[in-house]
């Protein structure tokens, strides 16, 4: 509720000040402007920009042939996310390339990894040449770390907040051992070294990528940028969803400029060059601040350090020429590793047992907090990882077959849950339980099976919209996992939960 409120609030927000702006736009800066690079420096001094030129030439040629066999091999999707409880699709396709086992979420859409060719896995790809296109992106991202790590060094806020820290820890060492003072503040500074040495390590170390592609001469219609009359738009103004705090974002862009598309010549007109792909900022919550619009050419390279992926919102404004980009990011994977998942099924299955004798399934415990953690994580998988990927219909076969064992072992452990949410209802039916107990069971059962019912009628939607009903056959989302009553799936509950649930609200009451 909470979330929703905010986001009508933000929309009524930006409602108001498009009526106030009317035919007028804010005003933003470009690199033909004279206050460009001032504007720049104190406005945006987190956005570093390095030009095509400072990056290996091997590098350059190995990252653009792997964007265009990714391209030959159709491993670009469009998206089919879920904004405000409206679907749409994105109008840049995507792949996600990354730690195996790693996932990405933004709109509401969780991205699964092509794995990058790691060390102890066994990974299969569709062709070689797949291969060697993750591998060179592999190879982008440990420059990019790197690159990441000179900027920060550069920038001297990381330097600072090493004798911040360093003083706090002085005044505690200070208070509790006054006798070893001079080694403990010695020995403290170093500790925050390192300490800075590792926030500064976890803020680069990227764990994937996400890779866009757009060639605008096949879009049929582009939106246009609201505020500052931008103009073309590929990436709507926003700030990057699900990284770890404060961490940098990088990102490599390649515009396929070929000499028939001319720059326009001279900057007689007002504002960006349209032919021109660039990258558009903007201070958030601000109208002061003039927008900044930086052109992006062949190769080049822009990072967003530290806080600006908050403090700021950054969008895509379309050229005229096809164009990839490469973004890696420090994905938060707390919620969202494969390993994180099975662990999560494994906890929740530790409160099924097998009867010996007569091989019996029963549950371990009825307690209100086991059972709601239970059911919580039968939630969790079901709409977090198996409705996602199989939403996603087929395209990750395009590349690679990684996921498909995972995903039939969670599907696996979800069979399991469901079997254990029917073995809790059976156990409620049974009338000998203490009422007030029981009552408690069922309530938080009740209220995470409604979430459940919700969720299964908002994913089937999802799954029926216009938009995905536009897409070709083998990207179509699949309803997974979906039975009817009629069929043989041997499923010990029905899909639609609404019986079930009214049943359980008529006992608590
Ligand atoms: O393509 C780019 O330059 C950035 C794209 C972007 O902002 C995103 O994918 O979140
Ligand atoms: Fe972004």
């Amino acid at each position: 509720v909470e979330e929703n409120r905010s986001a009508e609030c933000l929309l009524f927000q930006k409602k108001k000040l498009l009526e106030e702006l009317g035919e007028n736009r804010l005003p933003y800066l470009t690199p033909s402007d004279a206050d460009f690079h001032q504007l720049w420096k104190t406005k945006y001094s987190k956005l570093i920009f390095r030009k095509s030129d400072t990056v290996p030439e091997e590098l350059h040629q190995m990252v653009q042939e792997s964007f265009l066999t990714l391209r030959e091999h159709d491993c670009f999707f469009q998206d089919l996310v879920r904004i405000k409880g409206k679907d749409f699709l994105t109008p840049v396709s995507r792949i996600l390339i990354g730690n195996p086992g790693c996932t990405y979420k933004y709109l509401n859409t969780r991205l699964f990894t092509v794995p990058w060719p790691t060390e102890g896995y066994d990974i299969k790809y569709c062709s070689p040449r797949i291969h060697d296109a993750c591998k060179a992106l592999m190879r982008l991202n440990d420059y990019l770390h790197i690159e990441a790590v000179r900027a920060l060094q550069g920038q001297n806020f990381f330097e600072t907040k090493i004798k911040d820290t360093t003083l706090i820890d002085r005044e505690q060492s200070f208070a509790t051992s006054l006798t070893e003072q001079g080694s403990v503040s010695r020995g403290q500074s170093s500790v925050c070294v390192a300490e800075d040495d590792r926030s500064l390590k976890n803020r680069t170390s990227y764990n994937l990528t996400l890779l866009n592609y757009m060639d605008p001469l096949q879009m049929l219609y582009l939106k246009q940028e609201p505020y500052f009359g931008m103009g073309n738009v590929a990436v709507s103004w926003h700030h990057d969803e699900n990284l770890v705090e404060r961490s940098t974002v990088a990102v490599y862009s390649y515009s396929c400029e070929d000499s028939a598309i001319q720059e326009s010549n001279e900057q007689e007109l007002k504002g960006r060059d349209p032919a021109v792909w660039h990258v558009g900022l903007k201070v958030a919550w601000d109208i002061e601040t003039p927008g900044l619009a930086v052109p992006l050419h062949q190769g080049d390279i822009y990072l967003m350090l530290d806080d600006l992926n908050m403090t700021h919102q950054h969008c895509v404004l379309a050229g005229l020429s096809p164009r990839f980009s490469s973004t890696h990011r420090v994905a938060d994977s707390s919620r969202g590793t494969l390993e994180y998942i099975i662990g999560r099924c494994e906890l929740a299955l530790q409160n099924l047992q097998t009867d010996s004798d007569s091989m019996a399934l029963s549950l371990k415990s009825l307690e209100a907090t086991v059972v709601k953690q239970v059911e919580e994580i039968h939630n969790e998988v079901e709409f977090e990882w198996l409705r996602q990927f199989w939403f996603q219909g087929k395209r990750y076969l395009k590349c690679t077959d990684w996921w498909l064992k995972p995903m039939a072992k969670l599907e696996e452990f979800w069979r399991k849950l469901e079997v254990m949410t029917s073995l809790l209802l059976s156990e409620v039916r049974k009338e000998q339980q203490i009422e007030e107990q029981r009552n408690e069971t069922i309530s938080c059962f009740l209220l995470l099976l409604k979430e459940r019912q919700k969720l299964r009628k908002e994913w089937t939607a999802r799954c029926q919209s216009d938009a995905a009903e536009s897409l070709p056959e083998d990207q179509k989302p699949e309803c997974h996992p979906f039975w009817t009553d009629d069929d043989e799936s041997n499923m010990p509950l029905p899909y639609d939960l609404e019986e079930v649930i009214a049943y359980l609200q008529n006992l608590v009451q």
